[in-house]
């Protein structure tokens, strides 16, 4: 069984609230396992450059609560190409880690599985770590929970002032492939229609289900939009149902980057605690190339293969069914 002496942890991709508990998680995990562990910067952007350090239990004080990432994140172009991995390689190896633990998202997973199969001496444990929640292997990832409140915080108000009004809005949420914030937001507003990057929906129906809700007597109108539907963006959207319902008067409102910010819920920062906390005791076990997950409540292994594959079946028919029904 491999032995590892040495650990790293980044986060990469989009940051996400519940990234923090989990670094605090990683970090004292593997001291309290006599492990060393150092910290890298901006995610893989901080491989090629060499940007680590050493952390110990006082690296983590006081960020159980924090927003972002302190060990912060990138998009990393150069990690996509050969050269790039191999001086990320490299600069690894000099530092004596054995092992690596990545919190992020699809693309972060890409990246890891990528290198651990061209460097396979290198121990990679994955944590989903994205408001996308777009992973197989776990019921939630980290971040997911916090931005749904966030944005149901804010949809709340965007409907005190609809309803006031009389109006229409067209509300745009994250999830450039994913449907999962604008899916329970919706539900969890009472939004009167859901449109989603894994279901297409034709304006024709949409105008249909407007039209009954006026019938129905509903003084306003929501329909939100994922920033990844296929409708053609959601001013172009606005522009074609105002030609063709007059009885509302049309807003859009995106709601933007205001929807990855903010303290991690109670539920992030237990979901941070409990991966990070698995995913030390995963390479422990001399385990590589897989994510730490939770479904049903107990921790999972899910290679990082399965992870990025199987993730198109997540969205719930039950739940797109009864969207449509509640807010008749
Ligand atoms: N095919 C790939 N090969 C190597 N590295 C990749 C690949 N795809 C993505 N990465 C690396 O992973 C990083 C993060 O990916 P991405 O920007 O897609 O975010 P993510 O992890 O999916 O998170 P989120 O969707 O929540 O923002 C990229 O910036 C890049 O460095
Ligand atoms: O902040 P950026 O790089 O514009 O990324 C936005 C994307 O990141 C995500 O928020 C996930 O982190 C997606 O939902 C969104 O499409
Ligand atoms: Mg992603």
């Amino acid at each position: 069984m491999r032995k590892i002496t040495k650990i790293a942890v980044l986060t990469s991709g989009g940051d996400a609230p519940g990234m923090n508990p989990c670094i605090r998680a990683v970090v004292r995990t593997a001291i309290y396992n006599k492990l060393e562990v150092v910290g890298i910067r901006q995610g893989y952007q901080g491989l090629i450059d060499n940007n680590m350090y050493e952390m110990n239990t006082r690296s983590v004080s006081n960020i159980l609560n924090l927003g972002g990432t302190i060990l912060k994140t990138a998009r990393c172009l150069p990690f996509r190409t050969d050269e790039g991995m191999e001086t990320a390689y490299n600069n690894i190896k000099a530092q004596g880690i054995d092992g690596i633990v990545v919190i992020g998202g699809d693309g972060t997973f890409t990246g890891a599985l990528r290198f651990s199969q061209r460097f396979p001496d290198i121990a990679v444990m994955g944590v989903p770590g994205t408001i996308d929640n777009d992973l197989y292997g776990s019921t939630y990832t980290l971040g997911f929970d916090t931005a749904t409140n966030t944005v149901i915080e804010a949809i709340d108000k965007i409907r005190d002032t609809a309803d006031a009004h009389d109006r229409l809005f067209f509300i745009e949420v994250m999830g450039r492939d994913s449907g999962a914030i604008a899916l329970r937001a919706g539900i969890s507003c009472g939004a009167e229609a859901i449109l989603l990057p894994e279901r297409a929906t034709a304006i024709d129906d949409l105008i249909e289900s407007l039209k009954a809700g006026q019938f129905n007597k509903k003084s306003s109108s929501i329909v939100i939009v994922a920033e990844g539907d296929k409708s053609g963006g959601v001013y172009d959207l606005a522009e074609r149902v105002r030609g063709q319902v007059k009885f509302y008067d049309i807003k859009v409102t995106i709601l933007g980057h205001l929807q990855r910010g903010g303290s991690p819920s109670a539920f992030d920062r237990i979901l941070g605690s409990r991966l990070g906390f698995a995913a030390v005791n995963a390479l422990i076990a001399g385990k590589s190339q897989m994510m730490v997950g939770l479904e049903a409540n107990h921790i999972k292994l899910t290679t990082l293969e399965e992870a990025l594959t199987q993730h198109q079946f997540k969205l719930e028919d039950d739940l797109m069914q009864m969207s449509e029904i509640l807010s008749i």
